[in-house]
């Protein structure tokens, strides 16, 4: 499923539509309605969150991340623009067909989550689907496996006093996911949670959503949440939202100076990752490339061996500077099959700053993989002390 936003706006006082047709026109500025008794909460917000893909709306307390959400799940009316969840228009739909898309296709997961006090942990993680009407049965079965899914298996007969504050976001989180709703809304779901707690709940959603794909909107003030858990991330200030990308492209393209002001704080070595480094080409070779610029390049780059790769990009093996010599004492124009010694490799979205150890450990570079196995590029050492010089700099 999918959620699309279209030119989306809500103005809070008097005659909120003839204020927004004035911002539409650059008539007046959000300060100006201010001073009418009008707030500009959300101002012509565009965005798509693409089916599988986590979200994140990142921006300070007042920018409108609240109001967005509500008129994302329908419990607040636009005052103009469009809200499309798996392209049904729900801004336009009744009261009642909004309230079924919400029960069929989303689920929440808030800051101060309401758990049932009286009611066991297993009850507390089904009652979403208590409120749909399900059946006892699937309920339970479904609480289960979601208990099982954010690891409280063993605490179903629990009740909510007896669990830590993590616990208990986890049994919200829990809950949501019983639902077996595709969209899951956020807002602020780990914002109450000390910072190691939060950290972990950021991991498990990070690997939850790797294996279950669900369409997350993500409510956020914390930027370094939004750049560890979002696949993209919109900015919002002032009920707009000024700028929509990948955390690497938001730290290293900033769309305005407000955007960049806000990047200083943000811990780089621990957001910028092995993708962003990897030297893509230049260190790769084919089995017919030339032994003699394969050489060349070692040197220059102080590397004992470069990676050879198939047609589909996968790692074949690996050409050191003798098997080059060799190549070329032969009088050989290739380099040949190379030897199938085991390079140490990355995941591409590895932190930079867990690059350090392995790379220490190695002459060779890292090889940086996509999730299927193919190579996104070669990391060296030099090409990370520029890049961490670079965001020591910075930051
Ligand atoms: N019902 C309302 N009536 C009038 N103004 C409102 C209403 N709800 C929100 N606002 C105003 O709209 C603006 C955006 O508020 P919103 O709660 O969406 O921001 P936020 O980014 O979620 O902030 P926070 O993180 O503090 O919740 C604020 O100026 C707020 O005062």
């Amino acid at each position: 499923m999918e959620i699309r936003v279209d030119g989306l706006y809500k103005v809070f006082g008097p005659d909120p539509a003839e204020a927004v047709q004035r911002l539409r026109l650059g008539a007046v500025t959000a300060e100006e309605l201010r001073e009418e008794g009008k707030t500009a909460a959300v101002v012509d917000a565009n965005f798509h969150v693409r089916p599988g893909e986590t979200f994140v709306v990142m921006g300070l307390s007042g920018s409108g991340k609240s109001t967005l959400i509500r008129m994302v799940n329908g419990l607040l009316g636009p005052t103009a623009g469009h809200v499309y969840v798996d392209g049904q228009d729900i801004s336009t739909m009744s009261a009642k067909n909004v309230r079924l898309v919400r029960q069929n296709s989303m689920s929440m997961v808030f800051q101060h989550f309401a758990l049932l006090p009286h009611r066991t942990v297993l009850d507390n993680a089904a009652y979403g689907l208590q409120v749909r009407d399900r059946p006892k049965g699937e309920r339970l079965k479904k609480a289960r496996e979601s208990l099982a899914l954010v690891g409280l298996d063993g605490w179903e007969d629990q009740f909510p006093q007896q669990l830590s504050g993590g616990m208990r976001q986890r049994v919200g989180l829990a809950r949501a996911l019983a639902t077996g709703t595709d969209v899951m809304l956020m807002d602020e779901a780990f914002s109450a949670l000390d910072p190691l707690i939060r950290r972990e709940m950021q991991d498990q959603l990070l690997q939850l959503q790797a294996s279950l794909s669900k369409t997350i909107l993500f409510i956020t003030h914390d930027l370094n949440e939004a750049m560890r858990i979002g696949d993209r991330i919109a900015m919002m200030r002032d009920g707009r939202i000024v700028q929509i990308g990948t955390a690497e492209d938001i730290l290293s393209r900033p769309a305005t100076d407000y955007v960049a002001q806000f990047m200083r704080d943000v811990d780089r070595v621990r957001v910028l990752t092995a993708s962003l480094v990897a030297n893509r080409d230049e260190l790769v070779l084919h089995a017919d490339s030339d032994p003699a610029a394969a050489l060349r390049t070692m040197r220059a780059h102080g590397l004992a061996g470069l990676v050879v790769l198939d047609a589909q990009r996968r790692v074949a093996g690996f050409v050191t500077e003798a098997d080059a010599e060799r190549a070329l004492a032969a009088g050989r124009a290739q380099v040949g099959t190379p030897s199938a010694a085991v390079l140490p490799t990355a995941r591409h979205d590895t932190p930079l700053a867990e690059l350090c150890t392995p790379l220490s450990q190695t002459n060779c570079g890292l090889a940086v993989l996509d999730p299927d196995e193919r190579l996104v590029g070669v990391v060296t050492r030099g090409a990370l002390l520029n890049a961490l010089g670079e965001t020591s700099a910075a930051g």
